[in-house]
This record gives structure tokens, sequence and C-alpha cells, in this order.
């Protein structure tokens, strides 16, 4: 089966920064969560994704076409929300659109008025004259009906109010399920990537943790309950990390063998919350 997305040993340096090498194969019908610490590069891979930066190394396929390669056809099959737009600030929300939709062959007139509508977005207003939350559902309104293959979005919630962030999720679900679509979403908002994602790709400081499948990820760490017992100071097998009588582990069974083994009794062991996994994660350190 063709990829929508496939990146391949990229690498960037800027300064003392460096980003990858990245692998990531996006398939349709998903959304991939792009998540990291802050400068972490999400950013950065974003825009190489829109060959806004080009790549010291490795390449990126966009329904196999190179994106930095000489042809420009690739452009059809993605649509691009940048944390910050430029050249936007003098026009209204309805010449925006009349300058926009034109260059989408499969533009969706009715999903960018029910967006609209939705979100309650004035479109006789400049867009300087918006507050940072009303310019980012305008940017999601202009965005998501270009109905492209691929739907790249960086921070798209970040100022937007909590009723607006659950409207948008359903939005996206819908969209999703209207066709042959995939989402890559660079966000910190937990509820965002615990409702959509399928994928979670985590960068930290520029490297490359993991790909993961969020169900998978959740289902592979547990914390155990101990009982008032002394532990061995050295790692246990799966341990990620302890506190107190609590222990982590992203091997549960391997864990648990250990334990029984080891004469070490616990109470419980319970699920841990994917907002302390991607803290985990993000912190490879501890
Ligand atoms: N134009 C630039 N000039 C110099 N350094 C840059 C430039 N763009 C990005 N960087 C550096 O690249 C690194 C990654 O930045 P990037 O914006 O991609 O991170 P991010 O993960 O999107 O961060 P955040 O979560 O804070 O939005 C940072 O160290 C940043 O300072």
């Amino acid at each position: 089966m063709q990829s929508l997305l496939n990146i391949t040993h990229l690498q960037k340096k800027i300064d003392d920064f460096q980003l990858g090498p990245i692998n990531l194969t996006i398939e349709s019908g998903t959304i991939t969560a792009l998540v990291g610490n802050n400068g972490s590069g999400k950013s950065t891979l974003l825009k190489m994704i829109m060959n806004l930066v080009k790549p010291d190394q490795g390449n990126i396929k966009l329904l196999d076409q190179f994106v930095h390669g000489p042809g420009e056809d690739w452009k059809q099959s993605v649509a691009y929300q940048p944390q910050t737009i430029i050249g936007w600030d003098a026009f209204n929300g309805k010449q925006l659109k009349e300058l926009i939709s034109p260059l989408y062959p499969n533009w969706s007139e009715e999903l960018f008025e029910n967006m609209v509508h939705l979100f309650d977005i004035p479109l006789n207003k400049k867009f300087s004259k918006l507050s940072q939350g009303m310019q980012q559902k305008l940017n999601l309104a202009l965005t998501i009906p270009r109905n492209a293959p691929l739907l790249i979005l960086d921070e798209p919630t970040s100022f937007m109010d909590i009723p607006s962030k659950k409207l948008l999720i359903d939005v996206l679900v819908d969209w999703m399920d209207q066709g042959e679509h995939a989402i890559l979403i660079a966000s910190h908002q937990v509820e965002d990537i615990k409702k959509l994602s399928d994928y979670l790709f985590v960068l930290h400081d520029g490297e490359m943790i993991g790909n993961y499948e969020k169900e998978a990820l959740t289902e592979s760490y547990k914390r155990f309950w101990l009982k008032d017992t002394v532990l061995p100071s050295s790692k246990i097998p799966g341990e990620i990390v302890r506190y107190n009588q609590q222990l982590i582990s992203n091997q549960p069974d391997v864990t648990q063998q250990f334990l029984q083994e080891q004469g070490i009794q616990w109470t419980d062991h319970s699920a841990v919350e994917l907002e302390e996994i991607i803290s985990l994660l993000l912190t490879p350190n501890i």
C-alpha cells in the first residue's frame, strides 16, 4: 500500500540544535499527534514537510513525490496551518476565503460555512483585529475545507477557549469520516492527543523518542502499589520510575515476575494516565 507521507533519515542542524534522524510513515485514515518538549523541533519538522525549511539529509515523500524535488504537485496533497500566519492582517475573512478557496480543487464551501457558523467567526473584520483565539478559528476554517489528503496542524488550539477546543475535535473526527484523510497535529493539549490521536510521534530535544500506537502505549504502562517493603537499590526490570511505595513499569509482566520471584508484595496495580506517560517519555533522564 502506498503511504501518504514517508520521511526517511531526515536531519537538520540549526546552530547547536540537532533534529533527527527522523523516520516516520503516515497512512491514510490515521491521526498522528506530534508531541515534544518546547524547542524539540516540532515546528521545524512540519516546516520541512512543507518545504519551508531545507533538510541537511534525508527524504520526505508525499504520495510518492519528493517534497524537496523539482516538482510542486505534492502541494495539492497537503493543507498546512502554521503557528503564525504572515500577510493576512489587512484582509477580512470573506476576502481571505475568496483568495484561498479557488486554489484548492476540493474546497468545501459547505464545511467552511459550517465552521464559520459553529465558531461564530466574524467574516467582515480584518484578520489583525481578531483575537488570537478567533484568528486560530478563522485559520482552521480556511485550512480544513481544502480537503487535502494530509492535514497538518501546528498547535491549532493554543489560544482557543475550552468549548471551542471540544468543537474542533468533533469537526476533525467528522472530517476524518468524510474521505481518505490523515492528520498530523503538533499539540501540547492532552485532551487533543487523548481524543484524536491513533499514534504519538514523540520528540525530545530534537531526538526521535518513538512513534507509538496510543492504545498499545497506554496499555504497556502499569503502576504497582507496593507493600511496605525495602526495594532493591538497583533498577527493577521494566522500572521507569519509583516514588515511595509506587513503581511505574513499561514491561509490567517482566516486573511482576521479578517482584514475585523476590517475594516483594504489592497490593494493587493500575493504569497510568497518558499525560503522565508523556511526561515520563519527555524526561528520559529521571
Ligand atoms: N529560524 C530559526 N533560527 C534559529 N533557530 C531556530 C529557528 N527556527 C527554529 N530554531 C531552533 O530550533 C529548535 C526547535 O524549534 P521549534 O520551533 O521547531 O521547536 P518546537 O518543538 O516547535 O517548540 P515549541 O513547543 O516551543 O513550539 C529551537 O532550538 C529553536 O531555537
